[in-house]
């Protein structure tokens, strides 16, 4: 196509972005208020408002800032990109991250940070929208270095993707400006007089990536001025090989993983392939999980230390943001959280409360009396509005708006006027006796039974009336606890029905490993 209203130098710039966003008529631009954002954000608007005549259909876009709170300019940022996206007309939203403190270490909080946001950017794109990021080549050249530095193989250093899709093979994320240089985004945000932030903590040679910006890399520009679109070369390689071998080891990889349940690994067939090929197995089911590719060692400690642990062992090894576990035949990725246990946690629930928060992710345990039959209790009732209403502090409210999941719900008989409602983690030494099952066991041989992980057996909720077990929400409910409808209607008490809410990706986790409860 011949442009001949865009200013030349310009040209490959506009000509990139609406051949990338061409077919995709919703944006969502991930917008730091930073030099690369800024441009890319200047060139969306500039082809919808001016140069409509490149793109295939007119298109939407809105962007969205993720304010991380680290930096004590942060607000200063937020209100920056929202009066550069207000003059463009392009509606923004702010998301706020507050950092759990236990993982606040330095060298921790790139790679926290980075996790979070993609994340957040994930979950807030709507039906038929599409992502974009302003990624650049000098970009690409520093996690090409990185992946270098941490010994990566062809995996690691095909580096930074051009587009991301998801597990149905749709495009959810785009970068079109990484085939330009930083030095290229500069001279146009300079010749249309952009304004944009600087990041204070870009300076500081401390973070691997701005050591390598700052003090490395100038160096070989200097003297190799093409350096950057020579390692892009090399890390096109790389990225065909591992394209490659994904194609040819496809049709294994599902003799391994349930398309359902991503996070977890029949390790069983593996033992009939060589090392290698069980290396490269278990590294493109983590590529598959987005986790960060773990060193050779670390990858043939999978192996080693995690498989081949004892049969009775609870093995458990940390890769870069998460953790490897082993459970029945199968491996698991967990969030790095699932290493902490809630062991000593007691929590009283007050009765006249109709929700109790439970600590770190775990969501919350909602109360509502209910008048119904066992029988008709197989659906799971959906957190309406009428239902949050009903709940006192606002503050919960807006807990259950953002986390509105629930894993499962179960009908209890309510507790009596001395029967104080308490939520315990991890175990208790008496026997059990569950309803439907005749005999009484141990809780540890009950969680065997459910196919519960030891990873989920401190973070299940149980209920107690006093000392008495009632319930492990989700997954039992013991003899005292239950409820018998008398169905007489003059006579009618009310059941408890307790659900428990989960924020999205925990709940994941738990329905996975419980389903066999939910169905
Ligand atoms: N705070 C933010 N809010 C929204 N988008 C952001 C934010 N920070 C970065 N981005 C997006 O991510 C792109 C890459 O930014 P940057 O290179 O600083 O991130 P990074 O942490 O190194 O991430 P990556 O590992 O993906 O390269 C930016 O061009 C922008 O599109």
């Amino acid at each position: 196509m011949i442009i001949t209203n865009i200013p030349e130098k310009n040209r490959d710039l506009y000509h990139r972005v609406a051949q990338s966003i061409s077919g995709y008529n919703k944006i969502l631009l991930s917008y730091s208020g930073g030099l690369d954002s800024t441009v890319l954000l200047d060139i969306l608007t500039t082809l919808r408002d001016h140069f409509n005549n490149l793109v295939s259909y007119p298109f939407s876009i809105r962007a969205i800032h993720i304010q991380h709170n680290i930096s004590k300019y942060a607000n200063d940022w937020a209100i920056h990109c929202f009066k550069q996206c207000n003059v463009r007309n392009v509606p923004l939203s702010v998301v706020h991250i507050k950092y759990p403190t236990t993982d606040n270490k330095k060298s921790n909080i790139e790679c926290l940070a980075r996790n979070i946001r993609y994340n957040i950017l994930f979950n807030h794109l709507n039906s038929g929208e599409i992502l974009l990021t302003a990624h650049h080549l000098d970009d690409q050249t520093e996690s090409f270095f990185l992946a270098l530095k941490r010994g990566s193989g062809p995996l690691g250093l095909s580096g930074i993707k051009q587009t991301i899709l998801t597990n149905k093979n749709k495009c959810k994320l785009l970068r079109p400006l990484l085939d330009f240089s930083r030095k290229e985004l500069k001279i146009y945000a300079n010749n249309k007089k952009l304004t944009w932030i600087e990041d204070d903590s870009n300076f500081n040679t401390k973070f691997d990536r701005n050591f390598l910006r700052i003090k490395i890399l100038p160096l070989l520009y200097n003297r190799w001025p093409h350096f950057n679109k020579v390692v892009t070369r090399s890390a096109k390689l790389c990225e065909d090989q591992e394209n490659l071998l994904k194609e040819l080891l496809s049709n294994t990889l599902k003799t391994v993983i349930n398309s359902k349940d991503y996070y977890s690994l029949s390790f069983k067939p593996l033992f009939q392939y060589s090392a290698l090929k069980r290396r490269a197995i278990i590294r493109l089911w983590l590529s598959m999980l987005d986790i960060k590719m773990p060193s050779y060692q670390l990858t043939n400690r999978i192996w080693n230390e995690v498989v081949l642990s004892k049969q009775d062992a609870q093995p458990s090894l940390q890769l870069s943001n998460c953790i490897c576990r082993r459970f029945k035949e199968k491996l698991y990725i967990l969030p790095i959280n699932m290493k902490y246990s809630f062991k000593t946690t007691k929590l009283d629930w007050n009765k006249i409360h109709n929700t109790i928060l439970l600590p770190t992710n775990l969501g919350l345990l909602l109360r509502y009396p209910l008048n119904i039959t066992l029988h008709t209790q197989k659906k799971l009732p959906c957190l309406n509005s009428s239902i949050i209403k009903k709940l006192q502090p606002n503050i919960l409210c807006n807990y259950i708006k953002n986390f509105n999941k629930i894993l499962t719900v179960c009908t209890v008989r309510p507790p009596s006027a001395h029967e104080q409602v308490s939520i315990l983690f991890g175990h208790t030494n008496n026997t059990i006796y569950i309803v439907n099952k005749r005999h009484g066991k141990y809780l540890k041989k009950i969680w065997q039974e459910f196919n519960i992980p030891p990873w989920l057996r401190s973070r299940i909720p149980l209920l107690f009336y006093n000392n008495t077990l009632i319930s492990a929400i989700g997954v039992f409910i013991t003899k005292h606890g239950r409820y018998y409808n008398t169905n007489n209607k003059k006579n009618n008490t009310l059941s408890w029905q307790i659900s428990w809410v989960q924020d999205t990706s925990t709940y994941k986790i738990f329905k996975q490993s419980i389903k066999i409860q939910l169905e």
